[in-house]
């Protein structure tokens, strides 16, 4: 791979005007696979830059809001046809800042452009009902208005498709929106914004300031001018964002972890369940919201499919996202490489059985990246730290069972319930599954992860504060309801 020493610096968008922070510091942005690979820089932005982004968004929101959802929705087509226009250099872009390989990158800016033409379509559909009022003489129907200004704060794991369907149905509905994405995304971020700017989106629409969580996403949530915040990322920030808003009367949104399980019946189709297990596991280095992690097999087949799963895991290509070939790229920074690596050595300490991977990857191809081997353990139990706490790398707990009332026991014995996989060619099994498993998203036959655009995301427990996002359930956010009654 040829190093890449681009010294470009990404600016703030604020107002309809690409500015350097207040203080002109800045933080380098390098690639995981190889840190000489310099990406390019951001702006270390302060308090005085998040207060003139909302300032602006709260003026253009007045304006904006005026619009209907059908002249609103021609920007974001614009928007979407830019962002085709450029995914290759998006996508490239995404791979260098975060690791993943450049298909599943252009993959995801793919999703994007589907997200912003979905969105874009929203603007001429209902927001609301005629309800016939007990008086004959009066008019009641419903109605919705915009919150106002939206702070949408994202995480690094999809930084296309995430930043997207939060601001896609804010700006649809009539909100305008300052974003601040994870640091580690943040030129992806910034070139997803060009694109909107290029849309022609009025001045103080979209506004963008990058810089530290602490900072510019503790400042989004405390800022009496932020009618709403949108956030998706850990557990840990998500509550104390949560809080924060709450204090002040505003409007919170949480997605946050997942320890997802895929159980895996004695009648399943096992090539099937091991294609799916590796695929939903072990992709974009299993930093997924609803990557699998657990693995619950009934014992008739366990031992054949374990056999299967670790010869399948042990054909993964490990190394740079950009490099043809490659399966599986690296840890999206040297933090969560060695929250990996901790996680790795807890689950021996503690006595899983380690079948395969389990190590830092070294030589040549890998000392100036944070690459960790594709993992799996066995004997693993409800009791083990890597059986409970959301990993957010390629790590797989195995776990055996002796009925689907034991897998949903056990698959539910977690503080979260964001998405869960089943194998089995039996329907009364599907719809047992259906019924008992506490997840927001559930799959049969298909991996734990994949959410489809068009339908509600969200989790369950402690994955969510309990609303959705994507598809028409997105507007229940966005939007409050209005009832209306005329005499
Ligand atoms: N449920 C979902 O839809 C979903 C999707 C993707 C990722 N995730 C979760 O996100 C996590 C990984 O992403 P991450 O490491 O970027 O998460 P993170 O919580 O560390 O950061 C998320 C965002 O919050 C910001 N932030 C950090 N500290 C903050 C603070 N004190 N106040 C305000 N903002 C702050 C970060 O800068 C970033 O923009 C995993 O837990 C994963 O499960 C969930
Ligand atoms: O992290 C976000 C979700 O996992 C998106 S998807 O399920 O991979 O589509």
């Amino acid at each position: 791979m040829t190093v890449q020493t681009e010294q470009q610096h990404y600016l703030n968008y604020i107002n309809g005007k690409w500015r350097s922070s207040s203080t002109n510091d800045v933080i380098k942005i390098s690639n995981p696979a190889n840190v000489d690979d310099v990406v390019g820089f951001v702006q270390s932005s302060t308090a005085e830059d998040l207060n003139g982004a909302v300032e602006a968004a709260k003026s253009a929101q007045k304006k904006w809001k005026k619009l209907s959802g059908d002249q609103r929705g021609r920007y974001l087509y614009k928007a979407a046809d830019i962002l085709e226009s450029r995914l290759e250099e998006v996508a490239v872009c995404m791979t260098r800042e975060m690791g993943k390989t450049l298909p599943e990158a252009k993959g995801e800016t793919a999703r994007g452009v589907a997200i912003l033409r979905y969105y874009a379509g929203e603007g001429m559909r209902k927001i609301g009902d005629v309800i016939p009022s007990t008086d004959s003489g009066a008019l009641m129907f419903t109605t919705r208005v915009p919150l106002g200004v939206v702070g949408v704060i994202t995480p690094w794991n999809f930084p296309v498709a995430i930043p997207i369907w939060k601001m896609a149905p804010a700006l649809i509905y009539g909100n305008s929106v300052v974003i601040k994405p994870a640091t580690e995304t943040a030129i992806t971020c910034a070139k997803v914004i060009e694109c909107f700017a290029e849309a022609g989106f009025p001045e103080g629409v979209i506004n963008l300031v990058t810089g530290s969580g602490s900072v510019i996403g503790q400042g989004l949530a405390e800022h009496p001018d932020v009618n709403g915040i949108t956030f998706t990322g850990s557990n840990a920030v998500g509550k104390k964002i949560g809080q924060t808003v709450f204090s002040r009367g505003g409007k919170y949104q949480l997605e946050m972890g997942g320890k997802n399980p895929v159980i895996v019946a004695a009648d399943a189709d096992l090539d099937l369940a091991v294609e799916a297990t590796v695929s939903g596991g072990l992709r974009s280095t299993g930093q997924k919201c609803t990557a699998t992690s657990r693995v619950i097999v009934e014992s008739e087949i366990y031992e054949v499919f374990k056999e299967k799963l670790v010869a399948k895991v042990n054909e993964i290509t490990v190394g740079d996202g950009q490099e043809d070939g490659t399966w599986m790229g690296p840890s999206a920074n040297a933090g969560q490489l060695q929250t990996v690596l901790s996680y790795i050595h807890k689950g021996k300490a503690e006595g899983a059985e380690l079948l395969c991977g389990g190590e830092r990857l070294t030589g040549s191809k890998y000392d100036k990246g944070y690459f960790v081997q594709p993992t799996v353990f066995d004997s693993v139990t409800a009791n083990m730290t890597i059986a409970q706490e959301e990993i957010f790398g390629p790590v797989l707990a195995l776990m055996k069972v002796d009925s689907l009332k034991e897998a949903l026991d056990l698959a539910n014995d977690v503080q979260y319930g964001l998405s869960a996989s089943i194998f089995t060619t039996n329907i009364q099994k599907m719809l047992t599954f259906i019924e008992e498993m506490d997840a927001g998203l559930v799959r049969i036959n298909a991996e734990s992860a994949g959410v489809e655009l068009q339908a509600p995301f969200g989790g369950m427990k402690q994955s969510s504060s309990h609303s959705r996002e994507q598809g028409q359930a997105a507007i229940e956010f966005y939007t409050s309801i209005k009832t209306v009654f005329v005499k």
